[in-house]
């Protein structure tokens, strides 16, 4: 049985004050830890005080990208090493908007997800495929493919304990959220292909999320299918309220 997780992504949302009151208002309800993993992605810029805020709770934090080297002089950027010195436990890496916005690429995904684990930061590594892509069928090839790369040279292990977040682009703030099916033959495709590379255990081990407009409506059917094990969601977790009701619909499944 794999552990639920969803994960907040905050993007480029909420000033200080209002993240530190979500995170104060959020660690007041009672989540049960072992049914349900609960992470916030914040804007660097408050990792360090939402850490400091949400140790002992059943809250961990993320950022929501990384640099691939240690240090250096790369202005702007936030390493690995500094985002486990602050205490930061989840990166997302190769968002769509990373990639897209960033240019960020399968092989540059596939370094940062590398040094993730160099500073033992769990990667939620996103994957998805255009409604053009979709549209001619390309899908699940799109999404192997992505996939495949991005773990290149990862150790089994360390692919048994990555996140996958599968987030078709089209759905991601959209409000048109696939349907649970489609979701789940996505999901399940991805975890075909991660027990072609990687074997038995470490496929039936890794957890794969579905992200791109959930919300406390649709969140039960998608959690119901047998290949989706969390969510990853944007809009639905800037407020406590519809954020508690993912992680309750969770702690439930
Ligand atoms: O990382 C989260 C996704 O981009 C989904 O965003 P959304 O829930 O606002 O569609």
């Amino acid at each position: 049985m794999r552990k639920p997780i969803i994960a907040g992504n905050w993007k480029m949302y909420k000033t200080l004050a209002e993240a530190e009151d979500f995170v104060a208002k959020l660690k007041e309800k009672q989540v049960d830890h072992n049914k349900v993993e609960t992470v916030i992605c914040a804007p660097a810029l408050f990792l360090n005080q939402l850490v400091q805020a949400s140790k002992g709770t059943f809250i961990s934090i993320g950022a929501q990208t990384m640099h691939e080297e240690k240090e250096g002089a790369f202005t702007g950027e936030i390493s690995g090493h500094q985002l486990q010195d602050l205490g930061v436990n989840y990166v997302v890496i190769g968002h769509s908007e990373r990639r897209q916005y960033f240019n960020e690429t399968d092989d540059a995904v596939n370094k940062k997800v590398q040094a993730a684990f160099d500073y033992q930061l769990t990667p939620i590594i996103c994957v998805g495929e255009t409604l053009e892509q979709r549209e001619q069928n390309e899908t699940e090839n799109i999404v192997s493919n992505q996939v495949m790369a991005a773990l290149e040279g990862v150790s089994e292990e360390n692919v048994k304990n990555s996140i996958i977040a599968y987030e078709p682009i089209w759905a991601i703030g959209t409000g048109k959220t696939a349907t649970a099916d489609d979701a789940n033959d996505v999901c399940q495709a991805i975890r075909e292909t991660i027990l072609d590379g990687f074997g038995e255990e470490v496929a039936s081990s890794v957890r794969i999320q579905y992200g791109g407009s959930v919300n406390p409506g649709n969140i039960e059917e998608l959690l119901s299918k047998e290949h989706i094990d969390g969510a990853l969601v944007g809009g639905a977790s800037l407020q406590v309220e519809s954020f508690v009701k993912l992680l309750e619909v969770a702690e439930n499944v």
